[in-house]
């Protein structure tokens, strides 16, 4: 897999990040950085950094660190593993194109393997970040710092593929890992589609992430043969004390189990890959709470992961976008 010299074009994979071990300080390391960030968190510094770092931290990082631990693979994080895999299977599919993977917080971050890339002599760089919908708190982010870096390799092009929530081949892919689901398990009595939330003002100020994940689950549930209407669309993850987006995951999980409802599947199509926001939040805690609220049994379907489908459909994407 080493790079021929000539390789000039490269697709890099971009991630959120994660940390490096599941022990308090490494949490720490990772959060501060990414809730540093001011496309995540918008308050102002002055303010935001204190919080933080005094408040913040000290009393989450233990916990988190034990959800992690709870969830932890032989090679990292399921996160970190988990794009690894993808991006090799990628790498195989693109002999003549340089593919890398690159973590926007954290370890491996973009400015080191852009860094590196260009040194091997690459001066074409195709960015896809692994988020299907585009958000101000995730995809912008990434852009930011391919706009920071990008004059720092002046002789270098760089091309971002800001989101792909309605591309033809991914929205097959997850339609087809939710028939597969059902053709191995059957139907549950209830199917969400349970997507990472944001801040509710965000999308009033123009922010798409709600409209992409609306319309890739329309264009899923038709590729599946579903209706709209079999799925309920939620929204996990909530951080801090902002109105977000709604309806809550956890909160419907609740309102199910309370209800009479005895079985649900839950897909979660806005991780490109497992994380702890599915592995332990949905698949652990989530799946918990539905069943102490009454539920027999909730079915967690994973992301698509390093699955062939998934790889295709990302090189599909990439080639369309290449210059
Ligand atoms: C998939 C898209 C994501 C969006 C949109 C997103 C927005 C967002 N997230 C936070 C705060 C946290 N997110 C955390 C974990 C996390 N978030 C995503 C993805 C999106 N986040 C992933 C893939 C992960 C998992 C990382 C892993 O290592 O597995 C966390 C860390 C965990 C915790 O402390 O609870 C925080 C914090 C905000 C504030 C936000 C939008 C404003
Ligand atoms: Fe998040
Ligand atoms: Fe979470």
């Amino acid at each position: 897999m080493e790079p021929a010299k000539s390789v000039k074009n490269a697709l890099l994979l971009v991630n959120l990040g994660t940390p490096d071990q599941a022990d308090a300080e490494s949490v720490r390391r990772y959060l501060a950085e990414f809730l540093m960030d001011p496309r995540v968190v918008a308050i102002p510094r002055f303010i935001w950094s204190p919080l933080l770092n005094r408040v913040i931290l000290p009393k989450r990082c233990a916990p988190v660190a034990e959800k992690y631990a709870s969830i932890w693979m032989d090679g990292g994080s399921p996160l970190k593993v988990l794009s690894e895999a993808l991006t090799a299977k990628i790498a195989q599919r693109l002999s003549d194109t340089r593919v890398a993977l690159a973590m926007r917080y954290g370890s491996n971050n973009m400015d080191t393997t852009i860094a590196r890339l260009y040194d091997e002599g690459v001066r074409a760089f195709t960015v896809l970040p692994l988020y299907p919908q585009y958000s101000t708190t995730t995809t912008a982010s990434v852009e930011d710092r391919i706009h920071a870096l990008a004059p720092r390799f002046a002789d270098a092009q760089f091309k971002i593929i800001a989101d792909y929530h309605d591309h033809p081949a991914w929205v097959q892919a997850v339609a087809d890992q939710l028939r597969a689901h059902h053709r191995a398990h059957g139907r549950a009595d209830k199917l969400m589609f349970s997507f990472h939330g944001i801040p509710a003002a965000l999308v009033r100020k123009g922010d798409p992430y709600a409209t992409h994940c609306e319309a890739g689950t329309r264009k899923i549930a038709r590729a599946a043969g579903l209706q709209r209407d079999d799925i309920t669309l939620t929204y996990q993850s909530r951080f801090g004390r902002a109105k977000w987006l709604e309806p809550f995951t956890v909160t419907t999980l609740e309102e199910w189990g309370r209800a009479g409802v005895k079985t649900v599947d839950v897909i979660c199509p806005g991780f490109a890959v497992d994380c702890l926001e599915t592995l332990e939040e949905i698949a652990d805690t989530n799946a918990e709470i539905f069943k102490q609220a009454g539920g027999e049994r909730l079915n967690y379907i994973p992301c698509l992961n390093d699955s062939d489908a998934h790889a295709d459909a990302l090189v599909q994407i990439a080639r369309e976008a290449q210059p």
